[in-house]
């Protein structure tokens, strides 16, 4: 499998405290993966460096068959690079239909010629036609965001990180807030999406970790401490120590 992002002996200290400790760690190009940890593990940390937010004080994050080093790269270079990221709360634009939503986020050069942009246009309608199937809204496309639920305005907002095709996809704690038959879909949707990029899903909801059903990093006290499959994790005795017998597990 190639690596699309390497991390490696990446620190970052926040006023004397060691919040990512020589955290090294790979994702290959089509994989879904789940990151855990007990609060403060670093897990924000580890999404704010690839994201260029964060800068470490030292180690490497290596992007791509170029190698490129996003520690030389702006938050928005790294965007365009291919790295979305979506927050937990979503942020989409509430007066606006879906499909709207959709359109604004496509990736779109813009072009000169009248022509190039009528094709572009019927290109733009069948993307977003299988983006909203993809994200389970193809009944909702005319409907303003604002009258979505929970579950549908974080879909529609991964449907929005999707629309701009990017080879690596960070969500954070996507489950939050949602009732048991949103957090089916949203595995559907996390799973499919992986299909044919990275995926790295930070969460704290073990369930739902279970139905993703993927590779687990888990991270603590800015370092990996364990990695493998949910079950190979979670009988870990370090594991069990240090997270899983703690009361915010
Ligand atoms: N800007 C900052 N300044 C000072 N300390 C920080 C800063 N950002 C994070 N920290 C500290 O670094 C540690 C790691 O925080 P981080 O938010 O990455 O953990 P986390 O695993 O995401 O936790 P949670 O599960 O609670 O979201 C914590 O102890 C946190 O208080």
């Amino acid at each position: 499998m190639t690596t699309l992002l390497e991390v490696s002996g990446v620190s970052v200290t926040f006023d004397g405290f060691r919040a990512i400790n020589n955290l090294s760690v790979q994702f290959a190009e089509a994989e879904l993966r789940a990151i855990i940890g007990p609060n403060g593990a670093g897990k924000t940390t580890f999404m704010d460096i690839v994201t260029g937010k964060t800068r470490p004080d030292e180690g490497r994050v290596i992007w791509g068959e170029r190698n490129i080093s996003l520690l030389g790269l702006s938050e928005s270079q790294i965007a365009q690079e291919g790295i979305g990221r979506k927050f937990q709360k979503p942020t989409v634009f509430e007066d606006q239909t879906v499909r709207r939503n959709l359109a604004m986020a496509l990736k779109n050069p813009r072009g000169p010629f009248a022509v190039i942009l009528h094709r572009k246009t019927a290109q733009n309608a069948a993307r977003i036609e299988e983006i909203a199937e993809e994200t389970g809204l193809s009944d909702q496309l005319t409907r303003t965001a604002g009258e979505l639920s929970h579950g549908q305005k974080q879909w529609l907002e991964i449907g929005m990180l999707l629309a701009q095709d990017p080879r690596l996809l960070l969500v954070d704690e996507p489950a939050a807030g949602m009732t048991v038959e949103e957090r089916e879909k949203t595995t559907d949707i996390l799973k499919r999406a992986a299909e044919t990029r990275a995926v790295v899903v930070v969460e704290h909801d073990m369930e739902f970790v279970r139905r993703l059903n993927c590779k687990v990093t888990v991270l603590h006290e800015g370092s990996v401490l364990a990695e493998g499959s949910l079950d190979h994790v979670t009988s870990d005795k370090t594991v069990i120590d240090v997270y899983l017998g703690r009361s915010d597990a």
